[in-house]
């Protein structure tokens, strides 16, 4: 059985004050001697409750703008002893030092310094020493002494110092939590240091790249059954973190299925809807309001529709979720909800309803491959290539700006089909939509044949990268589309802009390729 360790004397040391009265009032009235560094100290005292501050007790000042306070022997010695060991009680002994039974010890603040846009000299002044050091100590020797780095954990503190203390059960949970800590703390300030200072190319990628991330949930299962797989957070908030409203556990598949739906809807400045299965689009649209973009983007494949993701780029209406209550969806993800919303979509026992504020904010992606992994900047519209004024007329008559605009609607909806990609639009939906095939003719093909004969007719083609031979858009301008737009850039492109200008279609080169693996 775990006993429990009575804590006699406590060692605190805060950057963040939250709730250190009610500690130190209740460790003082349990009993238990505070030793305190310089303003937590003075906090203390000034709550009434008794503190020996830390320079008495190791004789010593604390000097260098507090760059050295519990630097000290004396210090550490009380938090390092072995209290198991009969050596080292006599050692503390000899020496006159008084052993910790608890360390609570919370750092200066380097991310959110760095985070503010502070001076090198500044935020290099925010690398906490002495609290990594105590924090590390005191977990270290957790059999002897409980460590805590949150202010989270002083009920827990105040509950435990009340009953005998902690058991070593708690303080080696303590310690895995402090090492968290210290070790997410050191990433931090390692990946500062990376990209601040170590890399001497110029290739504009630090030499190490540092991450943490905390366990969000353990899902029920990965891609498929046989998989486990768990959530996890690294704190900038977005979809690992939005607040679900309704409906049952997010599973592996919603959560990157609703990855690439944000990742869609947020690439117009309209109201947009993006409907996504298996993260491909089976619908995106534009309208006046998210009632109608959601009416377009379903009205484009219906039959896939069935099962979807919707992710939208503004609050849900309750016009909206009315249609949406009507179809079978996983998840809707959403900014937010005008009132009345969840409620409606909430008639359906099952549909996930996520609340996740602001456009994906990832600026690099990170995949794993055997044995590494690559990083790449996130892809992004870009300012030139991606706005039609930055686009180069390649054959046809100059589109008006309202089927320029169309066109424009086509080439950022491509963006979020998976490559080869083909995408027909027509009124701000996707019409039809060819993904994934490994050779762009298939592409083509299976776009027209989603948009069927009608659509197909007069509407606007995007394709994600260049047409290498005319053949794929041949297969556009016979079903009658009324323009194209690609990046252009193949060996033959001359031969791709003879065969839209023999068929009379419009073609424009963006200058940019939009890949989507
Ligand atoms: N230098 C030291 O010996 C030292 N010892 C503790 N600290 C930090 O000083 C802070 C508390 O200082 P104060 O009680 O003066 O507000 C804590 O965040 C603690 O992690 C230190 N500061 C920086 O390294």
């Amino acid at each position: 059985m775990s006993v429990n360790k009575p804590i006699r004397r406590a060692l605190i040391s805060v950057y963040d004050k939250t709730g250190l009265e009610e500690l130190a009032r209740g460790l003082h009235e349990s009993g238990v001697e505070l030793v305190s560094t310089g303003s937590t100290a003075a906090r203390i005292a000034a709550a009434g409750v008794p503190v020996t501050k830390v320079e008495e007790l190791t004789g010593f000042p604390e000097c260098l703008d507090g760059r050295v306070k519990t630097l000290h022997p004396r210090v550490h010695a009380g938090i390092l002893a072995d209290l198991r060991l009969d050596a080292h009680r006599e050692q503390l002994a000899e020496l006159g030092v008084e052993p910790f039974e608890l360390v609570v010890v919370n750092l200066y603040p380097f991310r959110e310094t760095v985070a503010s846009g502070a001076t090198p000299d500044e935020c290099v002044e925010q690398i906490d020493i002495g609290g990594p050091s105590m924090v590390r100590a005191a977990a270290k020797n957790h059999p002897s002494v409980a460590v805590v780095t949150s202010p989270a954990r002083y009920g827990d503190v105040l509950d435990a110092v009340k009953s005998g203390g902690f058991d070593l059960t708690a303080r080696k949970r303590l310690a895995a939590e402090a090492f968290q800590h210290t070790a997410a703390y050191d990433v931090a300030v390692a990946s500062w240091f990376a990209g601040e200072y170590a890399a001497a190319d110029d290739s504009g990628f630090p030499d190490f790249l540092g991450a943490t991330y905390a366990r969000g949930n353990v899902l029920r299962y990965g891609e498929n059954p046989h998989q486990g797989a768990a959530l996890y957070v690294d704190g900038t908030g977005g979809l690992a973190e939005a607040e679900q409203l309704h409906g049952k556990e997010m599973s592996y598949n919603n959560y990157t299925d609703t990855d690439a739906a944000r990742r869609a809807a947020y690439d117009h400045d309209e109201p947009c809807v993006a409907i996504i299965k298996h993260a491909n689009p089976c619908g995106i649209a534009v309208g006046a309001d998210v009632a109608e973009a959601h009416r377009k983007a379903h009205a484009c494949d219906p039959l896939s529709a069935f099962g979807g993701v919707i992710a939208v780029n503004r609050p849900v209406s309750v016009a909206m979720a009315e249609q949406v209550a009507d179809i079978f969806t996983e998840v809707i993800v959403a900014p937010d909800y005008e009132d009345g919303a969840v409620e409606v979509l909430a008639r359906k026992k099952n549909i996930r309803v996520l609340r996740a504020p602001g456009a994906p904010a990832g600026r690099v992606e990170v995949k794993p491959i055997d044995g590494g992994a690559l990083l790449q900047v996130t892809d992004r519209l870009q300012a030139d290539g991606d706005d039609p004024a930055g686009w180069t007329l390649a054959t046809g008559e100059a589109l008006p700006a309202a089927e320029l605009a169309e066109l424009a609607f086509a080439w950022r909806a491509c963006r979020a089909v998976k490559s080869n990609a083909i995408l027909l639009a027509k009124d701000g939906a996707s019409v039809g939509v060819g993904m994934g095939q490994v050779n762009r003719v298939d592409s083509a093909k299976l776009a027209v044949e989603r948009a069927g004969e009608e659509r197909a007719r007069g509407a606007y083609a995007a394709s994600d990268a260049f047409f290498p031979f005319p053949d794929g858009l041949e297969i556009l301008t016979a079903a009658g589309v009324k323009a194209v737009v690609q990046p252009g850039g193949s060996v033959r492109d001359e031969l791709v802009v003879e065969a839209a200008k023999k068929a009379g279609v419009t073609m424009y080169f963006t200058g940019t390729r939009h890949f989507f693996h």
